[in-house]
């Protein structure tokens, strides 16, 4: 028995993110935890929102809510946990998989499940939106673009992101924004202007290799636009955690940030939305309870990766 036995646990699963198959997961989800909580069970999400839904439909009956999924669904579950005395958790199962790959957690949902069982609480931030909850990054420019390009698009998983992003960075457009950052205001036109929660996009892509998921902060990276023969190193620096270094990025922290621009398409934790209004941002200082395991060694595994792209 471990610390973790007297919760009851809600798998969310939902069954198109990422690229495997997840029939198998509630037998997979039965057999790892059945022996050792006080109940678990498991569903699946019909469509948009339901993770959400789902949460509420079963707030008194448990204690974790666990999203299985990638960054859309663990952003369903969080806004629905966040700021109550629940615990959120996850198995990453999606394409980019940016705040399991943050918390050290592994990229096997088989393993991520056992390593589950050991889990610790802890506290982090969230950011709100206009009053949308996030947990990773909200961002306007090339990369709401992409969020919007991969909502539409049947082909889900790393590859597609690679193949969006391949087809459109050299015609697209960079705009300028009014940005006001804890009572600061400045003009920039940007190729991206990135609030982080986070330090990931997912798939390690570090937009904000400076952000801490539980500093009270958000990290604010401008990427301002850059000639198209320094995209090979920009790309280097934002696999290597090393952006905030390049002299085409700006690099901010703060808890109330303000963007204004005429073109407000955003994404939130990948997710695209449409807006005609300012953004509001702010930063929710430990305000969602989550139960993970200590990062062992898929964390190690991406350190020494880190060090060894050093040399
Ligand atoms: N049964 C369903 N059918 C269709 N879409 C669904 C269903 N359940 C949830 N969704 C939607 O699927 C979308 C993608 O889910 P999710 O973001 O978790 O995976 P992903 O995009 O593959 O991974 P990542 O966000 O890590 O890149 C979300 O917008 C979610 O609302």
């Amino acid at each position: 028995m471990t610390g973790n036995s007297k919760y009851r646990y809600l798998f969310i699963i939902n069954p198109v993110a990422g690229i495997s198959g997840k029939k198998h997961f509630p037998e997979m989800i039965a057999r790892v935890f059945g022996e050792i909580a006080v109940a678990v069970e498991t569903c699946f999400t019909t469509g948009k929102g339901n993770a959400s839904h789902l949460v509420r439909e079963n707030w008194d009956r448990f204690d974790v809510f666990v999203a299985v999924g990638g960054d859309g669904t663990v952003n369903e579950v969080i806004s629905a946990v966040a700021g109550s005395e629940k615990f959120f958790s996850l198995i990453p199962a999606g394409s980019g998989n940016a705040l399991g790959r943050e918390l050290g957690l592994s990229m096997w949902p088989a393993r991520a499940l056992k390593e589950m069982v050991t889990s610790q609480p802890k506290v982090i931030d969230t950011g709100t939106v206009n009053g949308r909850r996030f947990v990773n990054v909200c961002g306007v420019g090339f990369d709401a673009h992409i969020a919007g390009r991969f909502a539409k698009s049947k082909l889900r998983g790393p590859l597609s992101y690679v193949a969006h992003v391949l087809r459109d960075f050299v015609t697209y457009q960079p705009h300028w924004y009014r940005i006001t950052i804890d009572g600061k205001t400045f003009r920039r036109k940007a190729f991206v202007v990135t609030v982080a929660n986070t330090s990931q996009f997912g798939n390690n892509a570090f937009i904000a290799p400076r952000a801490k998921v539980d500093d009270g902060l958000l990290d604010i990276c401008i990427l301002k636009p850059f000639p198209v023969g320094m995209a090979p190193d920009l790309a280097l620096r934002l696999f290597n955690r090393q952006l905030d270094g390049s002299k085409y990025c700006e690099y901010f922290q703060g808890k109330d940030i303000q963007i204004e621009g005429e073109t407000l398409g955003y994404q939130v934790d990948g997710e695209p939305f449409v807006n005609n209004e300012p953004l509001h941002l702010s930063v929710e200082n430990k305000s969602l309870n989550i139960l993970v395991p200590e990062p062992t060694e898929s964390l190690l595994a991406r350190l020494s990766l880190d060090k060894l792209m050093k040399f």
